[in-house]
């Protein structure tokens, strides 16, 4: 039995100001039976490690260097990462790969910097729209993880694995539970051709997930918790989405 994990994702949105009050909310609103997390801007995590010690709420990062140290400015180093407590960090969300022209190699080697410091990084795939209409879902998808699993080799049960169509994100337009769970299906599927820990792996649903359809949605065989973006800007909304987990 695989435990549920529901992880927010900030984006950038936030200030020292609103990040107290959301984190208060949630401190306020757990515990929970799922795990939970929130993946906050660089600027807010030792801040944000501050408010949730003593909580269940982990913490982490949106994205990661995958270069070990050295003249790389504006990068982030997950031994930086982990040195503020990290335990999570998002690689591959679709809005960096479209945004800032992530290739699948990239994100394969930022999420190996990350285990390499013992951090889990939680690896988004997902098709676009034109893709899906396309019928090139399947092939998307196995081709993004296909880049993770050739580069982790035997580490890629370490992983969290996340499916987030890029037409459901922030458009209210979410997958239907029987379309992402068949999507999960396919992953699980390619995970159990690359390691025995597959059936143990924690894959998310991510793209408008709210109050109201996570419950179904996390009902699905395959779909182990969520990634969540504007739902997790508020305690409430986020806490029941928690809840819907549990
Ligand atoms: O990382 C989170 C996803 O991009 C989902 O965002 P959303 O819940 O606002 O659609």
């Amino acid at each position: 039995m695989r435990k549920k994990l529901v992880v927010g994702n900030w984006k950038m949105h936030g200030s020292r100001a609103s990040n107290a009050l959301l984190l208060s909310g949630l401190k306020e609103a757990g515990p929970w039976t799922a795990d939970v997390a929130v993946c906050v801007p660089f600027p807010y995590i030792t801040e944000t490690a501050l408010a949730l010690t003593g909580t269940q709420i982990a913490y982490g990062s949106q994205d990661c260097s995958a270069h070990e140290q050295g003249a790389y400015t504006g990068e982030v180093s997950s031994a930086m990462l982990a040195d503020v407590g990290c335990r999570y960090a998002i690689v591959g969300h679709s809005e960096r790969r479209a945004y800032h022209q992530e290739s699948d190699q990239l994100v394969a080697d930022k999420a190996k910097a990350a285990l390499a410091h013992g951090i889990t990084p939680i690896v988004c795939v997902g098709e676009t729209l034109a893709e899906r209409e396309a019928g090139q879902t399947e092939h998307v998808v196995k081709r993004q993880l296909a880049a993770v699993i050739h580069t982790l080799t035997h580490c890629i049960g370490e992983i969290v694995l996340a499916y987030e169509p890029v037409w459901a994100i922030g458009t209210g337009l979410t997958a239907t539970p029987e379309q992402a769970q068949a999507v999960h299906a396919v992953l699980r599927q390619q995970l159990r051709a690359a390691t025995q820990k597959a059936d143990a792996m924690r894959i998310l649903y991510g793209g408008s997930v709210k109050a109201d359809n996570a419950a179904q949605l996390f009902a699905q065989a395959d779909i182990d918790g969520g990634l969540i973006g504007g739902a997790a800007l508020k305690a409430a909304d986020f806490s029941a989405i928690c809840r819907a987990a549990g």
